[in-house]
């Protein structure tokens, strides 16, 4: 479903910006170190989970200067919605998986039902060794955690790099909460 240009601009007018760009910006130099020091030495394969983790991996890439390759899954349980559902599976490269030392790259660790299945699937598929890398953790408990959190927000519906509310807003230059009465 589209949002038209007013509904568009009433949600941004609401929302609270939580993270701004600046402190996004430090917390992927951050990520980055902390991914050079593990994973700098293995050649490892970097593992974009589809759609939203699309521009965690796009800023954290250019900061990994060791080889690396890239590919990947793509998962979801939202789907444009505010609360997630069954995880639908829409590629999974298990071929490319075997006897990687993979990174599971993702925007958000929510309940953790997408990380701890994809993390599942990683192994399932020969991974050599899995860890996982998320852009926002939120403030409550997770069915798993990451590796590595970029920054950790309170329990609000969350928009902003990558991060998405009915598909919209994945391009924010922040980490947003959308107001109660737009949820
Ligand atoms: O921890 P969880 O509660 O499982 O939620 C986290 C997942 O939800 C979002 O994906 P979504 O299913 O919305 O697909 P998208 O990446 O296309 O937005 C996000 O990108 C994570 O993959
Ligand atoms: O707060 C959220 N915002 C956008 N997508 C999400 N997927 C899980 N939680 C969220």
């Amino acid at each position: 479903m589209k949002l038209d240009r007013s509904q568009y601009e009433g949600v941004a007018a609401r929302a609270e910006c939580l993270v701004s760009h600046e402190e996004m910006e430090t917390a992927l130099d951050r990520m980055a170190e902390t991914i050079t020091e593990r994973l700098g030495d293995k050649d490892p394969l970097i593992l974009c989970v589809m759609t939203g983790a699309v521009i965690t991996a796009g800023l954290l890439l250019p900061r990994l200067d060791f080889p690396l390759r890239v590919n990947y899954i793509h998962a979801s349980r939202y789907q444009g919605a505010t609360s997630g559902g069954e995880l639908a599976w829409r590629h999974r490269p298990s071929d490319a998986i075997r006897d990687e030392h993979v990174l599971v790259v993702d925007d958000i660790l929510d309940e953790g039902i997408t990380l701890d299945q994809v993390v599942r699937a990683c192994h399932e598929d020969g991974a050599a060794s899995v860890q996982s890398a998320v852009l926002v953790a939120k403030q409550r408990p997770h069915q798993c955690e990451a590796d590595i959190v970029g920054v950790e927000v309170v329990d609000r519906y969350l928009y902003g790099y990558g991060l998405d509310y009915k598909n919209y807003f994945r391009n924010a230059r922040g980490i947003y909460a959308v107001a109660d009465e737009d949820i």
